[in-house]
């Protein structure tokens, strides 16, 4: 056989190392490995209902300059710290990002900003600022798009989210099923809220997955089915954050035999896409925990050192600290979320 039919659209860049030469040369200590299991059962927990605290995951929309992602989780440790009683809070550290059409991918795709794609430099830039991260004691959480990229960086990780964009996709229930952290499916981007319940369905139970063990090698998995999976109420066209809308999840959820607290999502269809507006649904989900709702379990807020977006024009004279996805909110606006939400905790204590 000489003449081919394939890879006529493609070119090979580079070999990549495998996940456990990452792990080698990045490795996790014991200390580590037991915050993040015990991260995890404390997210666990507050899923259930068994812990009342609320889960926040909080960070920017995107990791794209680590030194500045490390000045943000340093100052969230101490707000970390601050609400322990009444909030887990875990830092959103987005590495890979759906697009509606084309843009940035992401750090893993493309760390130098500039379409070279150096995913080696991408994946190691990655794992240690996941690592630098649990070692401060602040949990971190991402969103798992990539079907390969995950042997890389998963055991970093205590929180994972699929998509507004993958949560139909079967190859990333299959994924969730294999996650050994709990997950959130968001809805869709039209707001369909039926396909994040069937994927925690189709999650929940054993699959065969296609995944390359963590030597590269490309095998045939039996998963286990995640049991910590959990709907992310992010907007569509329309907000879906309000006393009704929530009602009517937890009555979706009771009628599909799930028992799994909902996330909102500030951002997103709920902000409409205006970062100043993330405080409003903060708000609404205070008020709402206050008159003592018990099925919000969690929310997530975008956030960064400095507040809005910019547009990469030039890579070297970047606003330190300011997405270059969608915009964020600033830490001082981030604290006042945060208070409102912990003092709503307190609330319905009380
Ligand atoms: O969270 C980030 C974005 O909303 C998502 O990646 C889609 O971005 P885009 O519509 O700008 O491509
Ligand atoms: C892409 C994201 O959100 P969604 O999937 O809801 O659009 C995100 O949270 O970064």
């Amino acid at each position: 056989m000489t003449i081919k039919t394939d890879e006529f659209r493609t070119t090979l860049i580079e070999n990549l190392v495998s996940p456990a030469q990452l792990a080698e040369q990045i490795p996790l200590s014991d200390d580590t490995a037991n915050f993040i299991i015990q991260s995890r059962k404390d997210i666990e927990a507050i899923i259930n209902g068994e812990d009342d605290r609320l889960l926040v995951i909080i960070g920017p929309c995107s990791i794209h300059d680590t030194d500045a992602a490390i000045d943000y989780a340093k100052q969230l440790k101490a707000l970390h710290e601050h609400h322990k009683n009444e909030l887990l809070i875990v830092m959103r550290v987005y590495f890979e990002k759906p697009r509606t059409t084309v843009g940035w991918k992401g750090l893993i795709s493309d760390p130098d900003l500039d379409k070279s794609f150096h995913v080696a430099k991408g994946l190691n830039l990655a794992r240690n600022l996941l690592m630098e991260i649990n070692e401060l004691g602040l949990p971190a959480g991402t969103e798992f798009l990539d079907m390969v990229t995950g042997q890389y960086i998963s055991d970093l990780i205590c929180w994972g989210a699929i998509g507004a964009r993958t949560t139909e996709s079967q190859v990333h229930r299959e994924l969730a099923s294999a996650l050994s952290c709990p997950v959130g499916f968001k809805n869709g981007t039209d707001g369909n809220i039926q396909i994040a319940i069937d994927a925690i369905k189709a999650s929940s139970v054993p699959h065969v997955l296609y995944s390359p063990d963590k030597s590269g090698q490309m095998c045939i998995y039996q998963t286990h089915g995640n049991p910590h999976a959990h709907v992310i109420l992010r907007g569509g066209k329309t907000p879906n954050y309000h006393p009704d809308d929530i009602n009517s999840t937890l009555e979706k959820l009771t009628s599909n035999n799930i028992n799994a607290g909902i996330m909102v999502d500030c951002s997103h269809g709920n902000s409409y896409k205006d970062h100043n507006k993330q405080i409003d649904v903060a708000k609404s989900i205070a008020s709402q925990i206050i008159a003592g709702n018990k099925g919000i379990s969690g929310v997530m807020v975008e956030s960064f050192l400095v507040e809005g977006n910019q547009k990469v024009i030039d890579k070297d004279s970047l606003t330190y600290g300011q997405s270059i996805t969608d915009a964020c909110v600033d830490l001082t606006a981030s604290q006042t979320m945060l208070s409102l939400l912990s003092d709503a905790i307190k609330q319905r204590r009380n």
